[in-house]
């Protein structure tokens, strides 16, 4: 046998050795996972079968199911690589280490938890800590360690340790399973004293875990992204667990990992944070349905179901944004100015009259009479309660005690000038004088005002209380209101902002409803009434069981008072023991946070934040009052109109100049090839805008095929056909221009199995027809983008889409092009069809 054939031999050996050893560990870990799910769901069907009669027994119930039930789904997550590394680190002494899981050479009783003692072979103490989705303990051994959750400090050697700086860790180990099996044990040898005995030493200093990284990212994908867990790299890691307060701005290249550091720090900080955020709850804001659908299950694997995924046309409760418009009126609406044109709609809703309002009031039995409101008691009226500066809807009060007192003192003067008049209020002594009148006659009158119909009709013509929806839409569909509200604006931009009744809402509304809920404010008076009502109710319940509490306190107590012993009614107050008995609504953070329009989230996270139009961020900004927010994005791929190519641009109103920007550099998705390709479209657009360097070559350059302009659907379907033939089960994204969706997508669907197309399409379907818009921040093991120069075209900001479509593969890249090659790709690697 030569020398090098006995190495690979003896390599093998030791891989073959490693997968056994991890496994033994690996198994006993699924025993104890096994074990959790099995008390967690005992513990699930007992609260299930638990009785209840009161509301309040029922919604205890509830809560506890829910709390098993995320138990349990939280334990089933993980199942698919519970452990996927561990870390040999220098022992102390041949002392236990706490902070770590600890393998005693696969052996011990407990199966697991100690650490091989100083050798008897000379070699130093070594702790083997094993790292995995959660944390699993031994109870039988001191609740020693036997896994550690990713997030834990004591991870964090596993991502960040390095030959330079190797933070005590001797050896890495990436274990990589299939189910429960283990695959394969890659070796990372860090402390170079040993590295003569080395399994393997990693060729390529600047990553993690080559070996595994590169087989994910080799991997094919499934139309879902993963998580990243077993390979997070360092620049990755100093992100996901930076401190939660102010503004991170994450800006980086396609591809750089931005949607998964984003996903990622949510779980890292719900795990760290908890108390924190548990009750405030984690916001992430994605661009569209599809994209949200994509990453949905990033967050659950990693047990986290408590984020709340929106995308910016579901960010206002009981909206659901789905409309089209224009991409020049999406951009017109999220602009700043839309707040003084939202204010002039209001104002021109706060009326008066040409001349006079004539009242007929009614009072029954009492007097029939005609009261009259002239335009300058309205206008007084209007600038008195105006000056005070109050949102619309709760001025309301204001302006009608105004216009009540003009009309009291109306009725007052008539009833003294009348000397026959049946006055109700005085009887046979009643004063001849309306000066006369005691105030306690004038507020009689201005009750019995206040309860008029015609009265309340006139007040509702004047000052109506509006609903968001109902002020844009009035707004949206007259020209005239539009020109009232909005003198500013060009006759061109008015135009932009009109359409009909039928109008749906779109994603440029929900921040213009936000905004006019604020201007206009939400009357809650009859809520905080009735919240009221229910803490006296619940506090005279309290009140009633503390009596009884005290009447059976036994009789020698009463007369031997003893300060020692405390009774219930020493140590609750019935406030206190009225709120133990609120009825709660156990519903998850996540869902109340949804249905409530002025929740404080925790942290907020957006990704593909540049997209965001300037109301847009006012939304936001108000759901995070505490600027504990990340925004991952990249200025070069800005495709809205209404978005931003600068992040001090956007951040300057909120938050001045103290936000971090932090950048990621390495493009895990799109290999070399095809980013040299991109490079050229980068350059058009900026060519100072830095360019990711990629992790990985495939050795197949991007192809660049002519087509014939008149033949585009047949020539597309081929070529189609033909890379859906050569990639096997790979996942195809055919990215077309907007506006040719419609009949590309349905030529392609026609010749084609398991097609999806556009909005909302199922993403797990072989191939998937997409404008650039829908396609972005999703990816494809090969992609088809089809005539870049109209995507340059289509649109003022066509280059940022063409460099967008041109960066979602992950293996392979064929552009179709009728006609001439655009400059922007000039390639020498043209071929013809
Ligand atoms: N550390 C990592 N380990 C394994 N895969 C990774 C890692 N980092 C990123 N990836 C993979 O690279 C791909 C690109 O990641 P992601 O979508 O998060 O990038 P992005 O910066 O948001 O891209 P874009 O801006 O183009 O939408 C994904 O498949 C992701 O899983």
């Amino acid at each position: 046998m030569s020398s090098s054939a006995a190495a690979e031999a003896t390599s093998e050996q030791s891989q073959t050795d490693d997968v056994g050893r991890e496994q033994a560990y690996v198994s006993m870990l699924y025993d104890r996972l096994d074990a959790m799910r099995g008390r967690a769901r005992e513990l699930l069907t007992k609260a299930l079968g638990a009785t209840s009669s009161t509301h309040q027994e029922r919604s205890q119930r509830d809560h506890t199911v829910q709390m098993y039930a995320d138990q349990v789904a939280a334990l089933d997550a993980v199942d698919s690589g519970l452990c996927f590394g561990r870390l040999d680190l220098a022992g102390e002494n041949g002392a236990s280490q706490n902070g770590g899981a600890s393998r005693n050479g696969g052996a011990s009783q407990n199966g697991g938890a100690g650490q091989d003692g100083a050798g008897g072979d000379g070699q130093p103490a070594e702790e083997h800590r094993y790292i995995g989705r959660i944390g699993i303990f031994d109870e039988d051994a001191d609740y020693e360690p036997l896994l550690v959750d990713w997030r834990a400090p004591a991870s964090r050697p596993f991502y960040l340790a390095t030959a330079a700086a190797p933070e005590g860790v001797r050896r890495r180990a990436h274990i990589r399973s299939v189910g429960r099996t283990v695959v394969a044990v890659d070796n990372e040898v860090l402390d170079l004293s040993i590295a003569a005995t080395a399994d393997r030493h990693s060729p390529y200093e600047g990553l993690t875990g080559e070996a595994t990284l590169l087989a994910a990212l080799n991997a094919g994908r499934t139309g879902r992204m993963r998580d990243i867990v077993e390979t997070i790299q360092a620049e990755q890691d100093r992100i996901i667990r930076a401190d939660l307060g102010g503004v991170l701005v994450v800006q980086g290249g396609p591809g750089t990992g931005k949607t998964a550091v984003a996903l990622h720090r949510a779980a890292y900080l719900l795990y760290t944070y908890r108390r924190e955020l548990s009750s405030r709850g984690v916001l992430v804001v994605g661009p569209n349905e599809t994209f949200l659908s994509y990453i949905s299950q990033v967050l659950p694997s990693l047990a986290e179901t408590g984020v709340l995924l929106r995308s910016p046309g579901d960010l206002f409760p009981g909206v659901s944004a789905r409309g089209r418009e224009s991409a020049a009126t999406a951009e017109f609406k999220g602009r700043t100015v839309m707040t003084d044109v939202i204010a002039g709609a209001i104002r021109d809703r706060q009326r008066v009259p040409d001349d006079a309002l004539e009242i007929l009031t009614d009072r029954g039995s009492l007097w029939q009479d005609t009261l009259r409101l002239d335009r300058a008691t309205c206008e007084e009226a209007r600038e008195r309660t105006r000056r005070l500066g109050r949102p619309h809807n709760l001025s309301r009060p204001i302006f009608d005690t105004e216009i009540i007192h003009a009309l009291s003192l109306q009725v007052a003067a008539r009833i003294g000038t009348d000397p026959y008049a049946d006055d109700p209020l005085g009887g046979d002594d009643a004063p001849g004088d309306g000066q006369l009148l005691e105030e306690a006659d004038l507020a009689e009158i201005r009750r019995e005002l206040r309860a008029d119909p015609a009265v309340a009709t006139a007040l509702d013509w004047l000052w109506p209380i509006l609903t968001p929806q109902q002020l844009l839409t009035d707004l949206y569909c007259s020209a005239d209101r539009i020109a009232s509200a909005a003198p500013m604006l060009s006759i061109a931009q008015r135009a932009l902002l009109y359409r009909d009744r039928s109008g749906q809402w779109t994603p440029a509304d929900v921040p213009l409803l936000d905004e006019a809920v604020e201007q206009l404010g939400v009357d809650d008076r009859d809520v905080t009434q009735l919240a009221e009502q229910r803490r006296r109710q619940r506090n005279a319940y309290a009140e009633g069981a503390l009596e009884i509490l005290h009447g059976s306190r036994p009789i020698d107590l009463e007369d031997e008072i003893d300060p020692e012993i405390l009774t219930a009614a020493d140590l609750l107050d019935a406030g206190l023991l009225g709120e133990r008995h609120e009825e709660r609504e156990y519903l998850t953070t996540a869902e109340r946070a949804a249905a409530d329009r002025t929740w404080a989230f925790g942290h907020v996270i957006v990704d593909e934040a540049q997209e965001l139009s300037p109301m847009a961020w006012r939304l936001l900004m108000r759901r995070c009052p505490s600027r504990s927010m990340t925004l991952v994005g990249d200025v070069a791929q800005t495709g809205d109109l209404a978005g931003t190519t600068s992040w001090g641009q956007v951040l300057e109103p909120f938050v001045g100049d103290r936000w971090r920007l932090t950048e990621l550099a390495v493009n895990y998705r799109t290999p070399a090839e095809i980013m040299e390709l991109a490079a050229r479209v980068l350059a058009d657009i900026d060519p100072d805008l830095p360019m990711p360097r990629s992790v990985r070559e495939t050795g197949v350059p991007p192809s660049l095929v002519r087509i014939d302009p008149d033949r585009l659907a047949t020539d597309l379907v081929e070529a189609a056909r033909r890379e859906a033939a050569q990639t096997g089960d790979a996942r195809l994204g055919i990215l077309v221009p907007e506006g040719s969706l419609e009949s590309l997508g349905a030529a392609i669907s026609a010749a084609m199995p398991e097609v999806a197309v556009g909005d909302g399409a199922d993403l797990e379907c072989r191939a998937v027809v997409l404008t650039v818009r829908q396609a972005k921040g999703l990816e494809f093991d090969s992609v088809v983008v089809v005539d870049p120069e109209r995507i340059v075209a289509g649109s003022p900001r066509g280059r940022s889409d063409l460099y967008v479509a041109l960066t979602r593969p992950t293996q392979r890249l064929l552009v179709l092009y009728p006609g001439e090659l655009p400059a922007i790709l000039a390639a020498p690697e043209t071929t013809a069809a």
